[in-house]
């Protein structure tokens, strides 16, 4: 194709030249007043400048895309008035009963529209059309992308305390324990153990199960996606060398929780569009847990609190002594383990942590 404006259309009779123009024109209007909605809804709505990025660069390519077209043409060949379509409209057009209806119907209308342009483009160029298909592939994902975000937004408040337990020193002390997390409404207990062997593991995965069951507080298994599945556990944590999202979402099924760690701001971006649940951020201070030779620290939280609105929790020797930078750093979602594990009384703990997270923080 050498001049964009003078593409070549297969010896189509004038008359289906006119009509293809208009299919064209109505398609690309169609995608683009889509893909603003979505947008509009990401950046407005739920504030989130890395969504928001990742659709405008969808526009530009759009934008890109159809500037091949001699867009004068398209827009001559308009014909609202005789339009047949812009009086059949059905009721269900005029109403969305929340954001996802809203969202997963902009997401069709895009798609739709691409699709249509990408078949019509068939008759005039092939590259352009190849173009917009990359565009609709690239559609399907954003709309996973953006989907997650904003549902997982709900699944866990605000302000979350996330508390990682082992196996304590047996059955009845474990039990014991987790009972008192769900007594003070620990938002997830993650069980957390590379000690114990697989049945034991399961056995305490099972006690777990019981006792957070028709409760708010969720449970998480790390590492052990299979047992995760065998427990009827809410999710999954992994780890950067561990099972993808979807790998451990295909063992899990649809409705189960996915989290995975990320250690700077690009495993979080990445994280996003892997599609997980929520993000464990860190280490951010040293640990008596688990030992590391790097901190992000608390810029990797700022960083992430600026452009990320998919659930974060800070995690790595955080405890009531220093919660307040991660509140300030813009984070109030923590993920805690030996603060609370090592404590006389654990739900105290957990109330410090949540009320120094809900007071509002000078940065915030
Ligand atoms: C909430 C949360 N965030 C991070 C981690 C760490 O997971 P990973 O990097 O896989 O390390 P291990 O916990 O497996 O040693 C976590 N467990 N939970
Ligand atoms: C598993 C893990 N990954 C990063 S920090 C950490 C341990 C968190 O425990 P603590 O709150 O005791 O530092
Ligand atoms: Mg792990």
């Amino acid at each position: 194709m050498t001049d964009p404006n003078n593409l070549d259309h297969g010896g189509l009779p004038p008359s289906m030249d006119i009509s293809l123009w208009r299919t064209l024109d109505a398609a690309a209007n169609r995608a683009s007043e889509g893909l603003r909605v979505i947008e509009d809804f990401v950046r407005y709505g739920q504030n989130d400048s890395f969504l928001t990025t990742e659709l405008k660069s969808l526009r530009h390519q759009l934008d890109s895309t159809l500037q091949r077209f001699d867009r004068s043409q398209a827009i001559q060949s308009r014909d609202t008035f005789g339009d047949v379509g812009t009086t059949v409209q059905g009721k269900l057009e005029q109403s969305r009963a929340d954001w996802s209806d809203l969202l997963t119907a902009n997401f069709k209308r895009l798609q739709q529209a691409l699709r249509s342009l990408e078949e019509h483009a068939k008759l005039i160029d092939a590259e352009v059309a190849a173009s917009f298909e990359r565009a609709r592939y690239l559609t399907y994902s954003l709309e996973k992308m953006v989907m997650t975000t904003v549902a997982a937004s709900g699944a866990f408040p605000e302000v979350s305390i996330y508390v990682l337990t082992d196996g304590r020193a047996d059955g009845p002390s474990f039990d014991t324990f987790v009972a008192k997390l769900v007594e003070a409404e620990v938002d997830v207990i993650q069980l957390r153990d590379k000690n114990l062997d697989d049945r034991t593991l399961l056995a305490r995965a099972e006690a777990l199960r019981k006792r957070t069951a028709g409760t708010a507080t969720k449970m998480i298994l790390n590492d052990r996606t299979d047992l995760a599945k065998v427990s009827g556990a809410d999710g999954v944590h992994v780890g950067q060398e561990e099972l993808t999202v979807s790998q451990a979402r295909s063992v899990l099924g649809v409705g189960k929780l996915v989290g995975v760690s990320t250690h700077s701001i690009e495993q979080a971006r990445q994280a996003v569009r892997d599609g997980a649940d929520y993000i464990g951020i860190g280490p951010t201070f040293p640990s008596g847990t688990k030992t590391f030779d790097a901190f992000p620290g608390v810029k990797l939280l700022r960083e992430v609190a600026k452009e990320i609105t998919l659930p974060g929790f800070a995690i790595g020797g955080i405890d009531v002594s220093n919660v307040t930078e991660v509140a300030e750093a813009g984070i109030r979602r923590v993920a805690v383990s030996g603060c609370v594990t090592k404590a006389d009384d654990p739900g105290a703990v957990v109330r410090e942590l949540r009320k120094s997270l809900t007071l509002d923080s000078p940065n915030s």
